[in-house]
């Protein structure tokens, strides 16, 4: 049972077969992600946070695999579900954008053709409304253009814009779940801050719960509501994200806060900072 709760991970456990044995890259990791909420999931290189979100869309390399615990999106444990039941689920209820917009888009297909096709995967409706809604979508989430990015191929256009495509294609399916993979992590100043206000924005305005995996605390800071931190594939600390800068619990954590870019800010600092 879920309780209300958009995402619920518990017990994950995620191996990858090697000639070595198998590696644990998850072990026995539990979390939630309410709506309206932006949760971070922060940790050094390879301690599991991209394979956690893999297994929730069932997109794990092939030597891996969820062996065990239980992915609830709602009332279904994801787990469970065949692989045409779960891609049909990625287009509609949940959608993730990832570090690197451009290879997630097809490069040989325009926007709009993708655009148009993702809407049509999940409205009955006729190409000129999808292209519409598509047009709508791509000036909400602030393209200056959205007619002639539609004639655009991926190549053609920035990082920034892709990630908003991808965005806007995750919007016109209706997503209730956003799961962002280090999603700044390749923009410039400018196109991190306005990424970062377009999530703050869904998440208010839309009510998206967004699970963010990140390695920039300075982000963290700025928009999660609640953080958990991974350490060689297991959770060791879960807190509210004000609880975390001010009282760190776990050693890992402290010296994780240590080691990155806050240096001087202090909590409230950073809290001021956020967007109101
Ligand atoms: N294809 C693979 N084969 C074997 N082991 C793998 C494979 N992919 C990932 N792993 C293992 O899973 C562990 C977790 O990797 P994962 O990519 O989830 O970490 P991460 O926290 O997302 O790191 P990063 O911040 O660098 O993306 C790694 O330690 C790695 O050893």
């Amino acid at each position: 049972m879920n309780n209300g709760k958009l995402l619920r991970i518990r017990g994950l456990s995620v191996q990858f077969a090697t000639p070595g044995g198998a590696v644990e890259a998850v072990r026995e990791a539990s979390l939630d992600v309410p709506p309206g909420t932006i949760v971070a999931l922060i940790g050094e290189s390879g301690s599991g946070k991209s394979a956690t979100a893999l297994s929730v869309f069932g997109l794990l390399d092939s030597p891996g695999r969820a062996a065990a615990g239980e992915i609830w999106l709602g009332e279904t444990d994801l787990l469970r579900l065949k692989p045409r039941e779960l891609r049909a689920r990625r287009g509609r209820d949940m959608a993730m954008i990832f570090q690197d917009p451009a290879n997630s888009l097809n490069p040989v297909l325009t926007i709009g053709r993708q655009m148009v096709e993702a809407i049509r995967r999940h409205r009955r409706v006729s190409r000129r409304e999808a292209r519409e809604i598509a047009v709508g979508q791509l000036a909400r989430v602030g393209m200056p253009d959205p007619e002639r990015l539609l004639r655009r191929y991926p190549f053609q256009i920035s990082g920034g814009m892709c990630q908003r495509v991808m965005i806007a294609l995750a919007l016109v399916s209706g997503a209730r779940l956003l799961i962002a993979d280090e999603p700044t992590t390749a923009l410039d100043v400018t196109l991190q801050a306005q990424l970062l206000d377009e999530l703050y924005r869904l998440r208010r305005e839309r009510g998206l719960g967004i699970l963010l995996i990140t390695h920039d605390l300075g982000v963290v800071a700025e928009i999660a509501d609640f953080v958990y931190v991974m350490k060689e594939g297991r959770i060791v600390e879960a807190a509210d994200v004000y609880a975390l800068f001010e009282r760190p619990a776990h050693e890992y954590t402290r010296k994780l806060l240590d080691s990155r870019s806050l240096r001087a800010d202090s909590p409230a600092a950073a809290a001021s900072g956020r967007r109101g």
